[in-house]
């Protein structure tokens, strides 16, 4: 996969050199180049922000300099282009947002099949909408929200986008089998984890995982995923009738 992100502030990426990502980088998996707004002003200052049309606090990012990054990025289409198949293939243009659609492990598995994503990092009170009109004209554009809350610009969105969407590209995680038992991968949250000691401050591993009864021990975990994700995002359990919830009969 190839990745480009566009940023005022690159060295925020330094980061994807190293862990999971590093390695995925090195070993070819993932091509990501991070590239400066600032080298495609042409002013002194190197401006890429100004007031709002019609008032308001804050500034708003010029659409000039975006407009030159991703025409550095993009393929070159014509008007013609409009409409034809390559849209559908072409890179996928995402721009984080709180007015954005909300980012999920199901879009997160979504864009790990893109052959190429390119991230666009809005500052201040945000990016001209033309820049979003005009290249939405020239292919796939998304604007996405990782959350109902707000940042002060879209590189942090883009660092866990990145991330949940580059551990599912193939051979990025060591053990596949890691990314199945996962919250939100079956569409429940995951189950508790524990490790050595069996016992540690006077608190004991479930007997349940020492059992060595791995039917027991699956039917233990499916419903601590239930139990969890009632309490905390009974937004994600499917219809109460769903068989699929219901305790195994030998789990009582
Ligand atoms: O609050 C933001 C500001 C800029 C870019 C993105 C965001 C955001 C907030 C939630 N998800 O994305």
């Amino acid at each position: 996969m190839r990745i480009d992100i566009i940023s005022i502030f690159p060295e925020f990426f330094g980061v994807l050199d190293i862990s999971l990502l590093g390695r995925a980088r090195q070993a070819g998996l993932i091509d990501l180049a991070v590239h400066n707004l600032r080298d495609f002003t042409h002013d002194r200052h190197n401006t890429v922000d100004d007031t709002p049309y019609g008032g308001g606090a804050g500034m708003v990012m010029k659409p000039e300099p975006w407009g030159e990054a991703l025409d550095s990025i993009l393929p070159a289409t014509d008007e013609t282009d409009a409409g034809t198949p390559e849209r559908a293939t072409g890179p996928v243009l995402i721009f984080p947002s709180p007015a954005g659609e909300q980012f999920t492990q199901a879009m997160a598995r979504e864009l790990a099949r893109e052959p190429h994503l390119v991230f666009g990092c809005g500052r201040y009170e945000g990016i001209d909408q033309r820049v979003v009109d005009h290249f939405a004209g020239r292919g796939r554009v998304r604007l996405v929200s990782l959350g109902d809350y707000v940042l002060n610009g879209g590189e942090v969105a883009v660092m866990a986008m990145i991330e949940a969407i580059g551990r599912l590209i193939p051979g990025v995680v060591g053990n596949p089998e890691s990314l199945v038992e996962e919250s939100h991968e079956d569409g429940l949250l995951e189950y508790p984890s524990y490790t050595k000691p069996a016992s540690w401050r006077g608190l004991d591993v479930p007997p349940v995982l020492l059992s060595g009864n791995h039917g027991a021990i699956a039917a233990w975990r499916r419903q601590q995923q239930i139990d969890r994700t009632r309490a905390v995002r009974p937004d994600l359990l499917p219809a109460e009738d769903d068989a699929d919830l219901q305790p195994p009969a030998n789990s009582k």
